[in-house]
């Protein structure tokens, strides 16, 4: 459904050095840098998959989601999407296409939300039976019905958001790029605009591109992720196959009181704060442990640890997906 070959684009930028008399100077020699946005982009995507396409500032998410909605014409390179090359094919090709820019609005600011829905409608000259449909379907799904009356200036973030994920959806889209969707929002609108697109996804079969600095987003939407760094892909597969490399790595919360702890392999401290008792030598402290449950099983630890001092507390975690990215950016140096 969308294919992505060797997409090259490079930004010419002016630059300058600050101060009044550069100003001048570059009025009359101006001085370029390039900027290599992307490099070498490759990949596909198949009708219905949710992806988390990933990486830090400046990596060419937003570059990538350009081109492929068609507003950016790359340098090199070959891009189809139901068959349509989207800068080429602009007019088509957005019919096909729902995009929200968590960033920027799509709706007008001054006019009550359900007249940009109707602007929409003409815009994408929906069928009057197919947009009430539509219309109807995304107000109770997104919970529209007290907000499409007011004009977009004056809503919440939390509510812009849901009417602006409606406004892409309303032509009904095979594909969704969705770009920091969740940016801002608090933690229960968060989790509604994330149902509310597994739930567009398992109904309509809509592809979705998501792209994203929070990783519960691509923990709660996607089974796969790209990561790009500095304009090149650098990892492309499955988030379950990413945790299994990881998993080696746990980490221990334990509170504890008694002596000073000694580790053995297998085991790194990562932090030990406490308090000394000074009466009865001992220390009362909270101690986070790295463990590599490849040389230790948690069970182990646990006995390993209680052989030592009185363990008060204990607690268990494994990598999330946050800390998975950040080993990540390490890994590839981004
Ligand atoms: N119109 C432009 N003109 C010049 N440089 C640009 C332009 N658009 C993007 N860039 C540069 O291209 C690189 C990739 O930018 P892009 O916006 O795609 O990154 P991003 O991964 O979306 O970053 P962020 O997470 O910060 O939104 C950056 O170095 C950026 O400065």
């Amino acid at each position: 459904m969308i294919q992505v070959e060797h997409i090259n684009k490079t930004f010419k930028v002016a630059r300058r050095n600050a101060g009044m008399k550069e100003a001048v100077k570059a009025l009359f020699h101006k001085e370029y840098e390039y900027v290599h946005a992307l490099e070498d982009i490759s990949f596909a995507i198949k009708e219905g998959e949710m992806v988390g396409y990933i990486g830090p500032n400046g990596a060419g998410k937003s570059s990538t989601i350009k081109v492929l909605s068609g507003v950016l014409t790359p340098d090199s390179g070959t891009c189809l999407i139901n068959g349509r090359i989207p800068w080429k094919d602009r007019i088509s090709h957005v019919g096909d296409i729902g995009v929200v820019f968590g960033q920027r609005s799509q709706l007008w600011w001054d006019v009550p939300v359900i007249d940009s829905f109707e602007l929409l409608r003409d815009i994408y000259k929906i069928p009057q039976r197919a947009y009430k449909d539509k219309l109807e379907e995304l107000v109770q799904l997104l919970d529209l019905k007290e907000v499409i009356r007011t004009p977009a200036r004056q809503l919440s973030l939390g509510q812009r958001m849901r009417c602006e994920i409606a406004a892409s959806l309303l032509h009904n889209p095979k594909i969704l790029f969705l770009d920091e969707p969740t940016i801002g929002l608090d933690a229960v609108s968060k989790i509604a605009v994330r149902n509310f697109i597994l739930d567009i996804n398992k109904r309509h079969k809509t592809t979705v591109i998501l792209t994203t600095h929070d990783m519960q987003d691509i923990e709660a939407l996607t089974k796969r992720i790209i990561l790009i760094g500095k304009g090149r892909i650098l990892l492309d597969g499955k988030l379950e196959d990413l945790r299994h490399t990881f998993r080696g790595a746990k980490k221990a919360v334990v509170e504890y009181s008694g002596n000073e702890l000694t580790l053995c392999e297998g085991l790194s401290m990562l932090a030990d704060d406490y308090s000394l008792d000074e009466e009865k030598g001992a220390r009362k402290g909270r101690a986070i442990i790295g463990i590599d449950t490849d040389i230790l099983s948690v069970s182990e630890v646990i006995s390993y640890l209680s052989l030592q001092v009185d363990i008060t507390d204990i607690s268990v975690t494994g990598t999330s997906v946050d800390e998975l990215v950040v080993q990540l950016y390490k890994q590839y140096e981004i």
